[in-house]
């Protein structure tokens, strides 16, 4: 069974609703090959999408799971973030299985690629949702003659309850860039409190996290986080002071969410001509 494409849902922006047989749900915007809502089968909404996001052309959605390709944030001369989460990309399929349902996305090196970054490549995004398992894969493969190098993330906005109830397990002993304070830092506790008892305005790369699998929880809800063929992680969530300068958050969003990226920036990778990497996050509602 195929799945439908429906025009004109924020503003015009194509989205691909995906439906399992058990009712776990995703939608998918073609605008940047972006997850804007993740269903659990039984389950409420998992990922935040800011409600002042713009869904415009050239613009980047706030929140669900941007993809982030071929430079992570101001890494590099590119556009922050690169230009993966700002281009149309293109439906490959949508299909329904017996336990799941799956989307495949696509996006190729175009002239306005080629204009700011001079290489042939072609992503696949493939998102499959079945009971209370979601999987992102993103997939880069070098179709041109030269080798490239790029950074790479899944900057996947997670909806909490209370940013006060939340902690995030899974990240001791590891090394860390504290985007805010421009320094590196060693994680010392397992356990990291986020909200005014913890870390407001987080903003962190931790480094080599590779198969770690992150627990996201709180008070009754616990979600593990698990990543495959990215080398690290970004936390992020901008705090209150942060988050009233972005124009396309509410005020409160910053309370109502935290973002855990799969992430890799340490080492950029590299493919020669004709190589592929893949890189898959995995979230599981317990
Ligand atoms: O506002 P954006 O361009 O979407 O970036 C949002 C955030 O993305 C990442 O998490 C970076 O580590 C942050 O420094 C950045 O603020």
């Amino acid at each position: 069974m195929t799945a439908t494409t429906s025009p004109a849902r924020p503003q015009g922006t194509d989205v691909v609703e995906l439906i399992a047989p058990d009712g776990a749900a995703a939608a998918i915007s073609l605008h940047g090959g972006h997850l804007l809502s993740w269903k659990p089968a039984g389950a409420a909404e998992q990922l935040y999408l800011s409600p002042r996001s713009e869904f415009a052309p050239g613009k980047a959605i706030r929140g669900g799971v941007p993809v982030i390709f071929p430079q992570f944030s101001d890494r590099g001369t590119l556009p922050r973030h690169g230009f993966a989460r700002t281009l149309p990309w293109e439906l490959v399929s949508s299909e329904q299985g017996k336990g799941d349902a799956l989307a495949v996305l696509r996006l190729r090196d175009s002239d306005a690629t080629r204009a700011i970054w001079p290489h042939a490549f072609e992503l696949e995004l493939s998102v499959r949702i079945g009971g209370r398992e979601l999987d992102i894969e993103l997939a880069c493969e070098n179709t041109g003659e030269t080798r490239f190098q790029f950074t790479t993330a899944l900057h996947t906005y997670l909806r909490v309850a209370d940013l006060d109830a939340v902690s995030v397990e899974g990240l001791s002993g590891l090394r860390y860039f504290d985007s805010v304070k421009q320094a590196e830092a060693l994680q010392r506790m397992d356990l990291l409190l986020t909200g005014e008892k913890g870390v407001l305005d987080l903003d962190r790369i931790y480094f080599g996290v590779k198969e770690r699998p992150l627990l996201l929880a709180e008070d009754r809800r616990q979600v593990v986080i698990r990543q495959l063929g990215f080398e690290d992680a970004v936390l992020w969530n901008p705090g209150p002071e942060r988050c009233a300068k972005l124009a396309d958050m509410p005020p409160e969003g910053w309370s109502e969410m935290l973002c855990v990226e799969a992430a890799s920036i340490g080492r950029p990778i590299e493919l020669q001509a004709g190589e592929s990497w893949v890189g898959r996050q995995s979230l599981a509602l317990l």
